[in-house]
């Protein structure tokens, strides 16, 4: 856009008779060239520098102020008192931080009251963080398709996920939603049920294995329920037995989602300037091959399935639990024959395959029963209850357990495992009394509602799984819990998750006695055990996200920044 302005306003120029005149001793290439360096380089100025202190709607709300050519490389990051840098913005801030969402948990404490927070991002780039309920609101349900994803996310994401329904927009989004409303529906899930409950034995098998015959152990808890979650995943949505092919996805995914810093920051600029194809090096060849392999995975397991499915092999062979691709590809044949068209692709399907985020959510659960044992021995108590009264339970007799109930919605409130999403005004709108231009920038921070302090109280970041029993004024509304977001975009896999993380706990909660995380600084050498780093124990009061242990920064969920080692003994 700038660019095609420039060029106009050069021809414009060159065109004038006084500059004609003026000018006249210059070849006309240096003249055309002098003219449009000097159009672009004042419109950068604008756009950069004095629309968004001077001339922008949105200049008044609150938010981190604009400072000119003033970097801050040396600076320690302060959040609220940080200024906007005039080339990147905030986002060299937001990178440095203890925390990935540090910097706009501090905006949020210092403007509580604001519906948005404005900061800038890469060249002047205006970006409004939502801070209240009924912003929330606004854009989640009542104007959500007035929001769309950016491109920066789509290609940042999308590389990962896919670009199905995530990224469908309107009537497209509405449709497809329809379609997957059975497959992920309650009666769905409790046919899935049993394959969970099956695939969950193997991670008590990890833990026999770190355990031995020592009284205790401790064990990395992120790769060994990330393997879990993947073996569950693979069972549950794909269909694919423990063993045959998991543990090459696991690979391939870890080495998509967890590459080394070089590969962040190559998939960080990407998202801004599409470069994946063009930079020659080993950790962006890496990341190009394995997204491939993985992606031809998937779409020969799906291709096979519906093979098997035309021939009317795969149902007779599952019998009553089927897997989530079934129901998903079923469901398209229905389609295909009503409509003649297949409503999914297979990029489609490959975004479902997400099992990040509930291996999270229960390696924080891990890591709040190691350090609060009164809640896990509470936890425990009213599981085995369960278990001593029915033996296999069923989907209702899980989610009838208040407590366990509690527990998961407060896990995933204190430590959410999606961070952010964001949108961009694909019009001009007014939400909150504020005039919201085209094009403008929305992050919505799951977070900074969770730890809002005029929302859950002043102790809003402790962990305390009975405020769910004392809901009233704002905290009681819908949109003060956004783990899974709300409104028509909300994660439909969130009957899937919360149950597959009540599985989890349950065959962990009953079987283990989870003792304390062990910190590892991993710098000094211990002179008794010769192991690299001193151990210490955390066991109490490190809920506040970021004290206990270091966070990873960037990162696209809450992380331990050197793995969670959980010290747990056998009951
Ligand atoms: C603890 C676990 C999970 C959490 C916290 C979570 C959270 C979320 C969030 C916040 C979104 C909205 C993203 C956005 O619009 O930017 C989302 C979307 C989505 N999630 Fe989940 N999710 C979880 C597990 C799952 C599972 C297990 C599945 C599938 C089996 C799944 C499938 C999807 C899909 C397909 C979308 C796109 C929905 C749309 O745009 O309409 N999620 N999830």
């Amino acid at each position: 856009m700038d660019l095609a302005v420039s060029v106009a306003l050069t021809a414009i120029e060159c065109h004038l008779p006084l500059v004609s005149l003026t000018v006249e001793e210059t070849s006309y290439l240096s003249r055309i060239t002098s003219f449009f360096l000097l159009n672009y380089s004042l419109i950068k100025f604008y756009r950069i520098y004095l629309y968004p202190r001077f001339f922008s709607p949105l200049r008044h709300l609150p938010g981190p102020q604009v400072s000119l050519l003033r970097y801050q490389l040396d600076c320690r990051i302060t959040g609220a008192q940080q200024d906007n840098n005039v080339i990147v913005g905030q986002e060299l801030n937001k990178f440095r931080a203890d925390n990935p969402v540090g910097l706009q948990l501090d905006w949020s404490r210092k403007w509580p009251d604001a519906p948005f927070i404005r900061y800038l991002s890469i060249a002047g780039r205006e970006a409004l963080i939502v801070n209240s309920l009924a912003a929330h609101k606004a854009i989640l349900q009542t104007h959500v398709y007035d929001f769309v994803k950016p491109p920066f996310f789509s290609r940042l994401v999308g590389e990962i996920t896919g670009v199905g329904l995530l990224f469908a927009e309107g009537e497209d989004h509405k449709q497809q939603r329809k379609l997957l409303a059975g497959p992920f529906s309650v009666p769905s899930m409790k046919k899935i049920l049993p394959v969970f409950q099956r695939s969950v034995e193997s991670l008590s098998k990890d833990f026999e294995m770190a355990l031995g015959n020592k009284p205790y152990a401790s064990i990395e808890v992120i790769d060994t329920l990330s393997k879990s979650a993947m073996d569950s995943i693979c069972l549950t949505v794909l269909g694919i037995e423990l063993g045959t092919v998991s543990s090459s996805f696991q690979d391939l995914y870890t080495r998509v989602l967890h590459q080394g810093p070089l590969g962040q920051l190559l998939s960080a600029i990407n998202a801004f300037i599409p470069i994946r194809r063009l930079v020659p090096l080993e950790a962006n060849r890496k990341f190009i091959e394995a997204n491939k392999d993985l992606r031809q995975m998937l779409r020969d397991i799906i291709g096979k399935r519906k093979t098997d499915l035309r021939n009317g092999n795969f149902k007779r062979e599952m019998g009553e639990s089927r897997d989530l691709l079934t129901y998903i590809l079923e469901e398209s044949e229905l389609q295909r024959e009503q409509t003649g068209r297949d409503p999914w692709s297979v990029e489609d399907i490959i975004g479902h395959v997400c099992h990040e985020s509930t291996a999270n959510s229960v390696s924080w659960a891990l890591y709040v029963l190691s350090t609060k044992h009164e809640i896990q021995d509470r936890l425990r108590a009213e599981i085995r209850g369960l278990l001593e009264s029915c033996g296999e339970p069923t989907y209702e007799d899980i989610n009838g357990l208040p407590y366990l109930h509690n527990f998961v919605r407060e896990t995933l409130r204190v430590y959410s495992p999606s961070l952010m999403s964001p949108r961009q005004a694909s019009k001009d709108l007014i939400i909150e009394g504020i005039r919201i231009p085209k094009g403008t920038q929305i992050d919505i921070h799951m977070p900074l509602i969770h730890h809002h302090e005029g929302i859950w109280g002043p102790d809003a970041s402790l962990f305390d799984p009975e405020r769910w029993d004392r809901l009233d004024g704002d905290n009681a509304s819908p949109y003060a819990f956004q783990a899974f977001l709300q409104g028509p975009r909300m994660c439909p896999g969130k009957n899937f998750a919360m149950i597959e993380i009540k599985v989890m706990l349950i065959e962990l909660v009953n079987k283990w006695r989870f003792l304390g995380i062990e910190r590892w600084d991993g710098t000094t050498v211990n002179h008794r055990s010769g192991e690299r780093g001193e151990r210490e124990m955390l066991l109490n009061g490190e809920e506040a996200v970021g004290r206990g242990i270091k966070l990873a920064n960037p990162a696209l969920t809450y992380r331990p920044a050197g793995g969670l080692l959980v010290r747990f003994e056998r009951l």
